[in-house]
């Protein structure tokens, strides 16, 4: 048989091949590791070729349905982006986030995967690390600080009402770059001290930068490379940066961690003013001196823990400007959709904002009185949550609800999937802002709703989001009503390229309500 005159070499690269595409599918078949039910994984790719087929938040919905609350998925030889176990158990949740959180502290991100100098951010660091970080931070999202905020939050959302004026004069269209321009303008204020008016000035480097971050595609060559070979990619990080196709978007997460760098030589350099934001409480623990603490060896101590290196202050600046900006703006575009789509939610709505507030400026007290403006947001969020899968690595073995799960494995929680479980939410699809009524949520388990996460390594952020989010709502209603137009997409459909975003930009019109 010609089989028998090939020639020796090539008979043993066959054989070595096929015995490694037989050793990888079996050793990467998490089906056999956990004994949980999931999708047959592919030699070599496991199950990533399904992230594509169905975009990653319907592949979640898409595996809760066919194999049930707790399912395997394997990543096949690549890095593990996909995750060991997607969890949408209501009792696991609970032990995996908070009954064990010690142990699953950390996320699948590391420094040794992600781009320097965010490698050094608070989303990246583990462990004690971690939690060192996370204590020195927590600090500038205090009700106190938020109220020192509000005026520059407040001034942000004035001069966004003064640029949509002037649409509703035109009866021009505009699409989610306002609700961008708007965040991008209170991350710079709150967070840098810096005025930057995005709106007016769409050339800014703050602007096109966070535009170009804040837009990739799951088809980026950046993005398949960092998810498929992520240490490989952390590697070649300073190559890559020359190289077509990868240059654009690592520049544009390169340039916010060199500005926040620049901002604090300049600060340090300035010694005089008096600053209440997040780069000031960052500098302080940056630059105090032991000498400042005393001699109390336990306070030195307890201050070296606690200080910030110069690498560790950019990369959090880096990821502040990176998840400050484009999570609130997202979710500002799908609600304001929600609202131009459903008149009766608008209309009552302003009505409340009419009656609390009386015509008065919006600010960090009177809007926790706005009850239907929490549920409305809250409704928008449970559709639309753009943080919309999380993971945790426990750091030890352990053992969740009689399931092993050894140090390392990647432990999923589809937020978007949980979030529109019929069990949970009846009609899932339908905008109802009625499920967050204080007796509706006294009902349903809180696991079942967490668009910023839960636990202690949920979003640090959340106090800040939810104000500038209310206050540019509350202003926006108190000029205008919200309509939607000839270009808008009705139903939204959401990208399958891109998660969590709309397949067609959100395009909208205001009309003036005292015209
Ligand atoms: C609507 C707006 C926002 C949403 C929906 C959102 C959502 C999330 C989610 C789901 C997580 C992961 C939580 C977890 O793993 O349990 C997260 C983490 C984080 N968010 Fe947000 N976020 C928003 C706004 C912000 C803002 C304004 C900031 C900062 C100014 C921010 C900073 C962070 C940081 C630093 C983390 C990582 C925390 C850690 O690992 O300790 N986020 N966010």
């Amino acid at each position: 048989m010609d089989f028998f005159i090939l020639p020796s070499w090539l008979v043993v690269v066959v054989v070595v091949a096929v015995l490694t595409i037989i050793y990888l599918y079996y050793s990467k078949d998490n089906r056999r590791k956990f004994g949980l039910p999931g999708p047959p994984p592919l030699p070599v790719f496991g199950n990533t070729i399904d992230m594509f087929k169905y975009g990653v938040c319907n592949l979640d919905r898409h595996l809760i349905k066919m194999y049930g609350k707790v399912v395997a998925l394997s990543t096949g030889v690549f890095g593990n982006f996909l995750g060991d176990i997607v969890i949408a158990d209501t009792d696991m949740l609970k032990e995996v986030l908070v009954k064990q959180a010690s142990i699953f502290s950390d996320r699948n991100a590391d420094p040794d995967t992600v781009v320097a100098p965010m490698d050094q951010s608070v989303f990246s660091v583990r462990g004690e690390h971690w939690k060192q970080m996370r204590s020195t931070l927590t600090p500038t999202f205090s009700s106190g600080k938020l109220r020192h905020m509000e005026a520059m939050i407040l001034k942000c959302a004035n001069t966004l009402i003064k640029n949509l004026k002037k649409k509703a004069e035109a009866k021009e269209s505009f699409d989610n770059l306002v609700w961008g321009c708007y965040t991008m303008d209170v991350i710079c204020a709150t967070g840098f001290g810096i005025e930057v008016d995005s709106l007016n000035n769409p050339n800014h480097p703050y602007v096109t930068n966070a535009e170009r971050a804040n837009s990739f595609k799951m088809t980026d060559p950046a993005v398949i490379g960092f998810l498929f070979f992520p240490r490989l990619m952390k590697k070649l990080q300073h190559i890559l940066r020359y190289v077509p196709g990868f240059r654009g978007a690592l520049m544009s997460f390169l340039f916010f961690g060199n500005e926040t760098k620049k901002l604090l030589k300049e600060r340090e350099q300035a010694q005089e003013g008096h600053y209440n934001d997040f780069l000031q409480l960052m500098l302080t623990a940056h630059t105090m001196s032991a000498t400042e603490i005393g001699d109390d060896e336990k306070e030195v101590q307890k201050w070296k823990k606690k200080s910030l290196t110069t690498e560790e202050i950019a990369g959090n600046g880096m990821l502040f400007f990176s998840a400050g900006h484009g999570t609130a703006s997202d979710t500002l575009g799908f609600t304001t959709y929600l609202l131009a789509a459903h008149p009766d939610v608008q209309q009552r709505l302003i009505e409340e904002i009419d009656d609390v507030l009386q015509g008065t400026e919006p600010n960090y007290d009177n809007v926790s009185k706005l009850t239907y403006l929490e549920q409305v947001l809250n409704e928008a969020m449970r559709l639309y949550p753009v943080g919309f899968r999380v993971d945790r690595v426990p750091n030890q073995d352990t053992t969740v609800n009689g399931l092993f799960l050894p140090k390392g494995t990647c432990v999923i929680i589809p937020i978007y999937a949980i979030h529109m479980d019929p069990e949970k939410y009846p009609d899932p699809e339908k905008f109802d802002p009625e499920r967050f009524t204080p007796e509706a949520k006294a009902k349903r388990n809180p696991y079942w709703y967490m668009p910023f996460g839960m636990g202690p390594r949920n979003c640090i952020g959340m106090r800040l989001a939810l104000l500038e989010m209310k206050i540019i709502l509350v202003k926006v209603l108190q000029n205008f009503t919200l309509k939607t137009c000839a270009e808008t997409q009705i139903p939204l459909v959401l990208s399958t390229s891109n998660p969590m975003k709309p397949e067609k930009p959100i395009v909208l019109k205001v009309e003036d309500r005292n015209a």
